[in-house]
């Protein structure tokens, strides 16, 4: 059921746990829906894939890969309205210096030139800890993407974050 927010979002939450805990970064779990039907496309979560990835690229590389496309033209393979749930709001910034997640989601673009991620579901704004405030969900929306906050996770969902952080 597509308006089942919640039930996405715990599962997102499940794909997090499945992250390697590391102290430079943030155990981060995503899947993306087919906003429509609410068939689940696919999910991921943190380094998942070789290299130092995110949950949301995780997501968007494997759903590129079975549908034999690169990544960066994923929007072509994707439904018209596609949506996004992370636990955590997309990166705009990352020390590491690779691509943010908000960038791959912007340019999931098809040919109206519109990203196909319509809307985003996100569990926790991004704690400031390692780029100050993410202005992650101000330059989705201005790209007319939504960002949606499904509350009452935020606990489970930063001490899942924070696993690998020293105490
Ligand atoms: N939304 C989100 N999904 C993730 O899978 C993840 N790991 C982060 N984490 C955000 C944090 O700001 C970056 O992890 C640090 O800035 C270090 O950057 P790298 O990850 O090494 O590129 N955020
Ligand atoms: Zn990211």
């Amino acid at each position: 059921d597509p308006s089942d927010h919640a039930t996405y979002m715990r599962l997102a939450l499940d794909q997090a746990q499945e992250s390697p805990p590391k102290p430079s970064n943030y155990r981060v779990g995503a899947l993306i829906v087919d906003g429509n039907t609410g068939a689940i496309l696919n999910r991921g979560y943190t380094l998942e894939l070789e290299g130092n990835t995110h949950a949301e690229q995780c997501c968007l590389s494997k759903y590129a890969s079975a549908h034999a496309v690169l990544e960066e033209q994923v929007g072509e393979m994707l439904p018209a309205n596609t949506v996004l749930y992370t636990t955590m709001e997309p990166c705009n910034l990352r020390l590491s210096g690779n691509l943010p997640c908000v960038d791959r989601i912007i340019r999931t673009k098809g040919e109206d030139g519109k990203p196909r991620i319509r809307k985003v579901y996100i569990g926790v704004k991004e704690p400031e800890k390692f780029v100050g405030d993410n202005q992650g969900r101000k330059k989705l929306e201005e790209n007319g993407i939504e960002v949606v906050h499904v509350t009452g996770f935020e606990e489970d969902i930063l001490r899942v974050a924070t696993a690998g952080h020293e105490k």
